[in-house]
C-alpha cells in the first residue's frame, strides 16, 4: 500500500537534511510541507516563537504533548540545556515509528524521552516514571479536547510548580475555546497571546503562553 503522509516527510528529511544536524531537518520538513505537503507541525512562524519562549525559561524538565513527527520535538531539543530531561508523549504509534527516526536522524535521540500512549494514562505516572520530577515548560500540541483536562492533570498530579510556563499550539486554529477560557479566567495562570499563523497558510492560529502562579 502506499506511504503516509508522516512517512513521505520522513523521506524528505532523509532526502534534503544532514545527519546531526538538527536545523537542516528543521529546515527540510518547513520547505516539504510548504511546497510540497501540509502538515500539523508547528512549522517555522509559531517555531520561532516557541524558539523565543524556551530561550527565556531555559527549562531543566520539559515536556511535550503530541509528538506528531518529531519537528517541535526537534525545535525544543536543539534549544535545551546540557542534561535536561525533555519527555514527549504520542498517542498514534505510526507517528511515533516516523518521530523516532526524524529526532534520530538529528542526533537529538539522547536528549528525547519518547513514550507511546494516551496523555491521560501518562501524566499520572510521570512521577513513577521519572523521579519526583516537575516540569519548567509544557508544549501542548496534542488533541485539542485535550488541553484542558490534561493540564488540570497536571496541576492534581503535582507535576507543575510556581513558574511552570505551559505554551500550547492552535488556540485559534483548530482552536481551543475552552482552553483559553480556563487559562484566561484562573487566578492561578499568567496568560499571553502571540499572534500567528497556522503553519505554512495565511490563516491566523497562535500560541498561548500561560506561567503557573502556584
Ligand atoms: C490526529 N492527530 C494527531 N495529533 C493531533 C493533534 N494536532 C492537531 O490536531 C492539529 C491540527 C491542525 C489543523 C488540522 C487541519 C486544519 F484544517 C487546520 C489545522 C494543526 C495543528 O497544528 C495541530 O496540532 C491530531
Ligand atoms: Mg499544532
Amino acid at each position: 500500500t502506499g506511504s503516509t503522509r508522516a512517512e513521505r516527510l520522513l523521506k524528505a528529511v532523509q532526502k534534503n537534511a544532514r545527519r546531526g544536524d538538527p536545523q537542516s531537518v528543521i529546515s527540510a520538513i518547513d520547505h516539504y510541507c510548504r511546497h510540497s505537503e501540509w502538515a500539523m507541525n508547528v512549522g517555522d512562524e509559531k517555531g520561532s516563537i516557541l524558539d523565543s519562549v524556551l530561550s527565556e525559561v531555559s527549562p531543566s524538565c520539559a515536556l511535550e504533548l503530541g509528538t506528531y513527527c518529531g519537528y517541535s520535538t526537534v525545535r525544543i531539543a536543539r534549544l535545551l540545556p546540557p542534561g535536561a530531561t525533555f519527555v514527549t508523549v504520542e498517542f498514534n504509534p505510526k507517528y511515533a515509528k516516523v518521530a523516532r527516526q526524524v529526532i534520530e536522524f538529528a542526533g537529538l535521540q539522547d536528549k528525547v524521552k519518547l513514550i507511546e500512549g494516551a496523555s491521560g494514562d501518562l501524566i499520572p505516572k510521570m512521577k513513577e516514571l521519572f523521579g519526583n520530577v516537575t516540569f519548567d515548560f509544557v508544549f501542548l500540541d496534542h488533541w485539542k479536547d485535550r488541553y484542558v483536562l490534561d493540564t488540570k492533570l497536571l496541576e492534581d498530579c503535582g507535576l507543575l510548580r510556581k513558574g511552570s510556563v505551559l505554551l500550547a499550539d492552535n488556540v485559534i486554529c483548530p482552536g481551543t475555546p475552552e482552553y483559553l477560557a480556563y487559562v484566561r479566567n484562573n487566578p492561578r495562570y499568567k496568560s499571553t497571546y502571540y499572534k500567528s499563523h497556522l503553519e505554512y497558510t495565511k490563516v491566523e492560529d497562535g500560541l498561548e503562553k500561560s506561567v503557573f502562579m502556584g
